[in-house]
């Protein structure tokens, strides 16, 4: 069975390098027909420097090859999935449908599976999510991740399917709890990055991981997910790797802004777009989500770092 792999990006192609290493044959599509000509010519995606495509990787800027497998991952950015679903919605129906994204879409307030489920109602949705950058997955070294669908069946076959010996799998049928997991963490990554970027230091940044984590279990319990599974890989797990890692753009980002640096527009910064989406549902649903609107203030221009920071650390006292 051929595996679909919408987006050849970093994450797509390192998921396709990994499964094509395992004996799986992916189909990799791309938009842009030129980046598959010279990926196809050089057997490498610029994105992940060093890296050899596998043989059994077909690289393609056509739909049809995609929208003959039953299996599809859409590792595009998250604000672009709905676009994607809305186009070719219909030539996805009955497939099953893997999210390798993670965010909150700002016009529809859903995660990547929701969206999904939304859009394509017949088709299976799943999302996989977790600690994971796309280098380490693509040279090999051993990650693990959930896949989180409402079905266990169906499940524990994509578990089987998308677990190779250094990329191991976990399951949930809890999608509320891993895809809010994984939107949120992005948003915790630019708070932590900012808070080293303005020089607050690494106590100030694990005490901001803690209360970012405890606004996590606040929203998703809200929400209808499990606080065990926003303990596990897809929540706590890539909070902590995101929050503390340079290779993180999120954190990157978030650097940047603390240190009042340019930064390059063109990153994927997912958390960016999720922070103001987060805004929006702490407004409607009257939640608590302090971190997550200081971070959509301070990336929209509506507030400094001074005052961001400030707005954090003057909060009133309570109790834990
Ligand atoms: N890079 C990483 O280490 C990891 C990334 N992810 C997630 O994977 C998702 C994708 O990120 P990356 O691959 O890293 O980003 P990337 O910036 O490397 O690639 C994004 C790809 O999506 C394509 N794309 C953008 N809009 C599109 C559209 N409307 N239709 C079709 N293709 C479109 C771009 O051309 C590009 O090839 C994000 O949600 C990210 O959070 C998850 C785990 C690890
Ligand atoms: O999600 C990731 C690691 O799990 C990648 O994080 P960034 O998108 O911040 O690079």
């Amino acid at each position: 069975m051929t595996i679909g792999i919408a987006g050849a990006g970093a994450f797509g192609t390192a998921l396709g390098v990994a499964l094509a290493r395992d004996g799986r044959a992916v189909q990799l599509w791309a938009r842009d027909a030129a980046a598959v000509a010279q990926m196809q010519a050089s057997r490498e995606n610029p994105r992940l420097p060093g890296v050899t495509l596998p043989d059994t990787i077909t690289l393609t800027a056509a739909l049809d090859p995609l929208f003959a497998c039953e299996t599809v991952l859409l590792a595009i950015p998250a604000q672009a999935l709905s676009g994607f679903l809305g186009d070719y919605g219909a030539r996805l129906s009955g497939k099953a449908l893997v999210a390798c994204c993670k965010g909150i879409d700002l016009g529809r307030m859903t995660g990547p599976a929701s969206t999904i489920r939304d859009l394509v109602p017949d088709a299976g949705a799943a999302i996989l999510t977790g600690p994971s950058f796309a280098t380490d997955i693509a040279r090999g070294l051993p990650t693990a991740l959930t896949i989180a669908c409402a079905d266990d069946a169906s499940c524990a076959l994509l578990q089987q399917l998308l677990s190779t010996p250094t990329l191991r799998l976990y399951r949930t049928t809890d999608i509320t709890g891993a895809e809010l997991g994984g939107a949120l963490k992005n948003v915790m990554a630019i708070a932590a990055g900012v808070t080293i970027g303005a020089g607050l230091g690494e106590s100030a940044r694990a005490a901001l991981i803690t209360r970012g984590f405890a606004e996590m279990q606040r929203l998703v319990t809200q929400l209808g997910g499990q606080a065990e599974t926003l303990a596990g890989l897809s929540g706590l797990g890539d909070l902590v790797l995101t929050c503390t890692s340079a290779q993180s753009r999120n954190y990157r980002y978030g650097l940047a802004l603390g240190a009042a640096q340019d930064f390059n527009t063109t990153t994927t910064v997912e958390g960016i777009a999720t922070a103001s989406a987060l805004r929006q549902l702490s407004l409607d649903l009257d939640i608590d989500l302090p971190i997550c609107t200081v971070v959509a203030d301070l990336t929209t221009g509506r507030t400094d770092v001074k005052t961001a920071l400030h707005a954090l650390l003057s909060r009133p006292l309570k109790e834990e």
